[in-house]
């Protein structure tokens, strides 16, 4: 990666390149409430979240921050923010009730008002297509194991860039496609809550044409760059002995959408491994990596943590801060480091490692932006009325201090939307865990821009961090 020269620091801060792109993000189904109003139909999430057992405290998206009908006061606090783009999800349902055919044209009205008072209020609209609220018709239907849905994904593609693609400044196919896959039907955790390793590689495959067809799809109806969102992972193993293992974490969870997306292949290192490798499992038909290569505009990362893996010592005893993972590995929490109240680790060079070691050397030149990146903490309300939350302000700027820093190494990263503006349903944490940039008091809606917040917006507004 050619290191790159440029006037990026200053003594006293580190200055991001001119038009490097602010934002903060949220997604549908985690702000919008509204779950059932003016024709939307049910998404997995609003089944998931209404079946016991399934989140925490039982609570669901049923109003969550209200943002159906306060999206006016949400777009008033990323004016405050000052940020270029905001980074919202269009739910599915609300669009299509039964995910395929009738439109629903009020919920067309909606995304059209907020889209519409971001354009006013000078701030990019970043859209992403799916962020995991799939249509309950169509998860009765099989859902994302059903190779059909990439038709009708496409359909809804075709519909939001007819609606909205002359306003949209940037589309993300999907969200973290490795979640829907093996966290709805590999391990259960969330929506739809399958368990059965055969439907999540299937799920990994359908994900991947449905989001090839999205990209065909935008490009006909809307001028706007398009690109798709990856949760990507850092493993790091703590022995030369757990390398090997660390590698094939990384091809389970990176390589499964970089290289079918980059290369036009799955991971050789998952050959003959059914049970996550799609080729393998025989999901792959003649043309399919033509629709998934579908060139894109740009590359959207979300990343939170890194992992520490080792293997199981020889008495079969996990030592202290291990957790077991399979046979002979373990998954490790090492001294030292500190932890967010979801319990990640916040080791913010591991960002820039994504960025140089396993990002750069795929995409190239290809622009990158941090679609997500935050942290959850147990913020409260002081006497004072404050939100003083000094661990996310401190995560922030470590974080933002490694991008910056692969911004230098020669990685084309263009712009970063923190995670979250607002704290949300945090799926099956429900409102446990928040990520907000703005602290929001679930029973009276009010909003509170917490002190990471104003550290942000004077991030942004001077498009540096001080040192
Ligand atoms: N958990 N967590 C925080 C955050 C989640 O709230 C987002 O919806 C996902 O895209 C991604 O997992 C990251």
């Amino acid at each position: 990666m050619p290191r790159r020269y440029f006037p990026m620091s200053t003594d006293d801060q580190l200055r991001f390149p001119d038009g490097f792109l602010w934002g903060a993000a949220t997604a549908a189904y985690q702000i919008e409430g509204g779950a059932d109003a003016e024709g939307k139909g049910p998404s997995i999430w609003d089944t998931f979240s209404h079946t016991p057992g399934k989140v925490f405290h039982g609570d669901n998206g049923d109003v969550a921050c209200d943002s159906f009908h306060r999206y006016g006061e949400d777009i008033a606090l990323l004016k405050r923010l000052g940020v270029g783009s905001y980074r919202l999800s269009l739910s599915w349902p609300r669009i299509q009730p039964t995910g395929r055919g009738e439109v629903n044209a009020k919920g067309l009205d909606y995304y059209n008002r907020v889209i519409d008072g971001l354009v006013e209020a000078g701030i990019e609209p970043s859209v992403t297509l799916y962020h995991w609220d799939l249509p309950q018709a169509l998860q009765d239907a099989g859902g994302w194991a059903n190779r059909d849905i990439a038709d009708w994904f496409g359909e809804f593609a075709a519909i939001a860039g007819e609606a909205f693609g002359d306003r949209v400044s940037r589309w993300i196919t999907l969200n973290e496609p490795w979640v829907v896959a093996h966290v709805g039907y590999r391990d259960g955790r969330h929506a739809p809550g399958i368990q059965d390793p055969a439907l999540a590689v299937a799920a990994n495959h359908h994900l991947l044409l449905a989001h090839g067809n999205a990209v065909s799809a935008l490009r006909a109806s809307s001028a706007a760059p398009v690109g798709i969102t990856l949760n990507l992972t850092v493993e790091r193993p703590v022995t030369p002995e757990a390398a090997a293992h660390a590698a094939v974490l990384e091809a389970r969870q990176n390589g499964v959408y970089l290289d079918p997306i980059f290369h036009g292949r799955y991971p050789e290192l998952l050959d003959g491994d059914a049970s996550f490798s799609p080729a393998a499992a025989g999901h792959v038909r003649d043309g399919d990596f033509e629709i998934i290569g579908a060139p894109l505009d740009f590359l959207g990362v979300n990343f939170y943590a890194p992992h520490y893996v080792g293997m199981l010592h020889a008495d079969g005893e996990p030592r202290r801060g291990e957790t077991v993972t399979g046979p002979d590995t373990v998954s490790i929490q090492p001294d030292g480091l500190p932890i967010t109240a979801m319990n990640w680790l916040v080791e913010p060079g591991s960002i820039r490692e994504l960025l140089t070691r396993i990002v750069a050397p795929v995409t190239g030149a290809l622009p990158v932006y941090i679609t997500e990146n935050g942290s959850s903490w147990h913020d409260y309300v002081t006497q004072d009325g404050q939100v003083n939350d000094l661990e996310r302000i401190a995560y922030l700027r470590g974080h933002l201090a490694a991008v910056h820093g692969a911004i230098a190494d020669g990685v084309p990263v263009k712009g970063y939307f923190a995670w979250s503006l607002l704290d949300n349903f945090e799926w099956a944490e429900g409102y446990a865990k928040r990520f907000g940039l703005v602290y929001v008091d679930f029973a009276t809606q009010e909003r509170l821009l917490k002190r990471s917040g104003e550290v942000y917006a004077s991030i942004v507004a001077a498009n540096a961090l001080p040192k």
